[in-house]
């Protein structure tokens, strides 16, 4: 099943927007986790089993793996991914983008070893050093636009030929050029809601928007969901990390993560 189709299915399903990001710090993990091995896979797999009820997908974040030399652990939550929660699409966040030949590694990387079923890249040197990865055409590829932080618009809000902010433009290529097989996502910050209303309006609604940003960022949820979703009320996977993941630092973490994303997942729903 390609991921676009997944992903339809999963919104349907799960009633949810919501993506949970998987950003596992170990500093931040409770006491019964310290000293194993394997903390990092512990940790993020209770979350996926907690949250998986109230989401449409997970996002794990690839630094915090290989940061820690815990890429096994990558692949091995992957794979928990797939076996216990088969219908949540697993989106790879890895920002990447290089030239073609490169690229190709990434990819294999990303849908091969990871077996993502989309994975984030940059747009920042071209159609060429995407190519690689709309190459694996069941996967999805979604492509930086206007991101969630302050200084994403030292770059992205300057103006081209054209008068349109580089976002815009990002967005019009992606749109118009890049996702002719229709497995392009763009990813646009909640902290930025008007130009979140704008990258719909430029690629209509068949797109799909990650949007980080709530939680942690301070991202309005309700500007948030009329900004950006489309006539169906999807359109959008809305990401949290750090507000679900570290809501309880106590014994009670994996119930006090459930009980965030449901009740993130709710104040999406109350203004679908
Ligand atoms: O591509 C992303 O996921 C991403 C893009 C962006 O513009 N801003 C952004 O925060 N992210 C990622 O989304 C997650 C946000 O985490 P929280 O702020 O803890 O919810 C992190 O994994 C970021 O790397």
């Amino acid at each position: 099943m390609t991921f676009t189709r997944k992903l339809d299915q999963a919104w349907a399903d799960s009633n949810s927007l919501l993506m949970v990001g998987l950003d596992p710090d170990p500093q931040r993990f409770p006491a019964e986790l310290t000293d194993r091995p394997d903390a990092i896979l512990q940790f993020c797999s209770a979350i996926v089993d907690a949250t998986a009820p109230y989401v449409c997908g997970f996002k794990p974040q690839i630094a915090y793996f290989a940061s820690r030399r815990a890429e096994d652990q990558l692949e091995a939550l992957c794979a928990y991914i797939r076996e216990h929660h088969p219908t949540l699409p697993i989106v790879l966040d890895a920002k990447r983008g290089d030239i073609g030949s490169t690229a190709e590694n990434y990819a294999r990387e990303a849908f091969e070893r990871f077996d993502a079923d989309a994975v984030t890249v940059s747009p920042y040197m071209g159609f060429d050093s995407i190519e690689p990865y709309l190459a694996w055409r069941d996967r999805g590829v979604i492509i930086l636009c206007r991101t969630s932080n302050p200084g994403g618009s030292d770059l992205q809000f300057l103006t081209t030929d054209n008068g349109d902010p580089l976002y815009l433009r990002v967005a019009e290529l992606v749109g118009t050029k890049w996702n002719t097989n229709g497995q392009c996502g763009l990813v646009v910050g909640a902290t930025f809601p008007k130009e979140l209303a704008a990258v719909r309006q430029r690629v209509g609604d068949s797109v799909p928007l990650l949007v980080p940003g709530i939680g942690a960022q301070g991202g309005d949820i309700p500007a948030t969901v009329q900004a950006g979703g489309n006539a169906a009320g999807t359109g959008m996977m809305i990401n949290s990390s750090r507000a679900i993941l570290y809501a309880s630092g106590g014994d009670d973490w994996r119930e006090a993560a459930g009980r965030a994303a449901k009740a993130t997942r709710d104040a999406i729903n109350a203004v679908r």
